[in-house]
């Protein structure tokens, strides 16, 4: 959560005074919980003064001071966070049903179909069927593999722009998001949309997703959003998204037999809508709000974790060096690496896997709610609780990790350790019920992009200047800055 503090004092500034004038005339009746330990506080905007920019990073010091499970008031909404592999394994695994909600986020909700998607949407029968749609049909290892050719032909012309740019200066970072984008909208919605549309209505929802929102922190206040714009922006931007998908699925629904090789995402949901094949009705909106949530979960986290990857490799030479080796020995000099080749390729996924640990997308993955009372680590923890895991923290605590600032790669050499949510000190996909069902969709992207790009290329930074690795503010952690490299062929 990124916010705006000086916008949000302006706006709120009169408004605490007058509920914290007419709160203290209320008499505070005492908890006999045994809450966990809280920073102090101030009245109403609770802990948000402490947080701001690198809000994973604020919670990975507080959780020193106060331990692995502390309360905060984000405005008047308390809010648990978890950093350490103990509390996460309680709440991802030993009680995942109870953490198995999501809470209701205002502006998220509003821009997802209001819960018809999957991420967003309360744990129940809609959810259920929907995860299992996404789990069996959209993003299981078999559709996965289907979309080969495609990954494939956006390396080829990833290679190809890089060749073009004749060994001057250009944007590494912008060309993987690109291709990113390229492949999900192809294997999403069949083709790539001309005109960057979709792309800029993805950059409008994060941008809206980073403004302060009222109705989060203090939902009795939520018509304040109505004056700060936020509400009518949200509603333009929601009106835009759906017009945009409508467009989409009315091109399929009228696609002539033979129109496209193989069936994209829009085209499974439809033919399940039809045969009804599930025995749940999947409405129009959730075909949409499915499609929605591939790009708004998909696109960025996927190139962001390449982003970093590659910027690790830039400022360890020698791990590049050792990642080029193995591509060498296994690209044998043919013209590209493929799919086929990655299951030989260990030190690449070792990489990928490092850089991921030490740069989680979504630090504090996606807010859990609890559904009824519980004890975690001996705290009570009330119903209806939201609930943080600082993934971050617990993948940089020294007390699990060897010197876990490092770029070690070869950390994940010889071992089980992997990020698919069964070990709790790797969890960047988050685990149990509500774990990303896309892993496969993003890592195969990854791995084949990058073992092409060290295959190919030698690179080299402007000057001697080490690569600047500060991180961006946002809901998904970026490179604040893009890297900009000078590419030359491998012989
Ligand atoms: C490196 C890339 C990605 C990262 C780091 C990532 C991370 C996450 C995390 C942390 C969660 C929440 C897990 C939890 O609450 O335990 C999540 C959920 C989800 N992700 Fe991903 N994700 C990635 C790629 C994708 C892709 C490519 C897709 C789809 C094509 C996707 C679709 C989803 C969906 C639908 C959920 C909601 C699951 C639920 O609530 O049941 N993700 N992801």
């Amino acid at each position: 959560m990124s916010f705006n503090l000086q916008v949000f004092l302006f706006y709120s500034l009169p408004i605490i005074f007058a509920l914290l004038v007419s709160k203290l005339n209320f008499s505070s009746k005492k908890s006999h919980k045994n809450l966990p330990p809280s920073p102090p506080r101030l009245p109403l905007i609770g802990n948000l003064h402490q947080l701001g920019a690198g809000i994973h990073r604020v919670l990975q010091s507080m959780a020193k001071t106060y331990g692995p499970l502390i309360l905060l008031h984000f405005g008047t909404v308390p809010v648990i966070v978890a950093s350490s592999v103990d509390a996460a394994r309680e709440i991802m695994k030993t009680h995942d049903i109870t953490f198995a909600n999501r809470p209701y986020l205002n502006t998220i909700s509003k821009l997802s179909y209001d819960g018809k998607d999957i991420a967003f949407s309360k744990y129940g029968e809609q959810w259920r069927q929907l995860k299992s749609i996404s789990v069996l049909h959209l993003l299981s290892n078999k559709r996965v593999q289907s979309y080969r050719k495609v990954r494939e032909e956006e390396v080829v012309s990833m290679i190809k722009k890089i060749q073009g740019t004749n060994e001057s200066i250009f944007n590494l970072s912008e060309l993987v998001a690109t291709l990113t984008h390229n492949v999900i909208s192809r294997a999403a919605l069949g083709k790539i949309y001309e005109g960057m549309e979709l792309k800029h209505l993805l950059d409008r929802t994060f941008d809206v997703l980073g403004r302060f929102c009222f109705a989060s922190v203090f939902p009795s206040l939520a018509w304040m959003d109505r004056f700060t714009g936020l509400e009518r922006e949200i509603e333009k931007l929601a009106k835009d998204i759906d017009e945009f998908y409508d467009v989409v699925i009315d091109e399929h629904v009228n696609k002539k037999e033979g129109d496209a090789e193989g069936q994209d995402l829009v085209d499974i949901l439809l033919e399940i809508q039809k045969d009804n094949s599930t025995g749940f009705h999947l409405e129009k909106k959730m075909i949409k709000a499915l499609i929605l949530e591939v790009f708004n979960g998909g696109t960025d986290t996927t190139s962001t974790s390449l982003d970093w990857a590659i910027g690790e490799l830039l400022q360890n030479p020698h791990t590049m060096k050792k990642l080029q080796q193995e591509a060498h020995t296994v690209g044998q000099g043919r013209e590209m690496i493929t799919e086929d080749d990655l299951d030989n390729m260990p030190y690449l996924k070792a990489v990928l896997k490092e850089a991921l640990r030490l740069h989680i997308p979504a630090p504090l993955l996606v807010p859990r709610e609890s559904t009824k009372d519980v004890k975690l680590l001996g705290y009570d923890i009330p119903s209806g609780s939201q609930v943080m895991i600082n993934a971050w923290a617990i993948a940089r605590d020294p007390l699990i990790w060897e010197e876990p600032e490092e770029f070690r790669p070869e950390r994940f050499l010889n071992t089980a350790t992997d990020y698919k949510g069964f070990h709790f000190e790797f969890i960047p996909f988050g685990a149990g019920r509500r774990g990303c069902p896309g892993i496969s969709f993003a890592m195969i992207i990854n791995e084949i992009v990058l073992a092409n790009l060290v295959y190919k290329f030698e690179f080299s930074l402007l000057g001697n200047e080490p690569i600047d690795m500060t991180e961006s503010d946002g809901l998904t952690v970026h490179r604040k800055f893009p890297i900009l490299v000078k590419a030359t062929p491998r012989e």
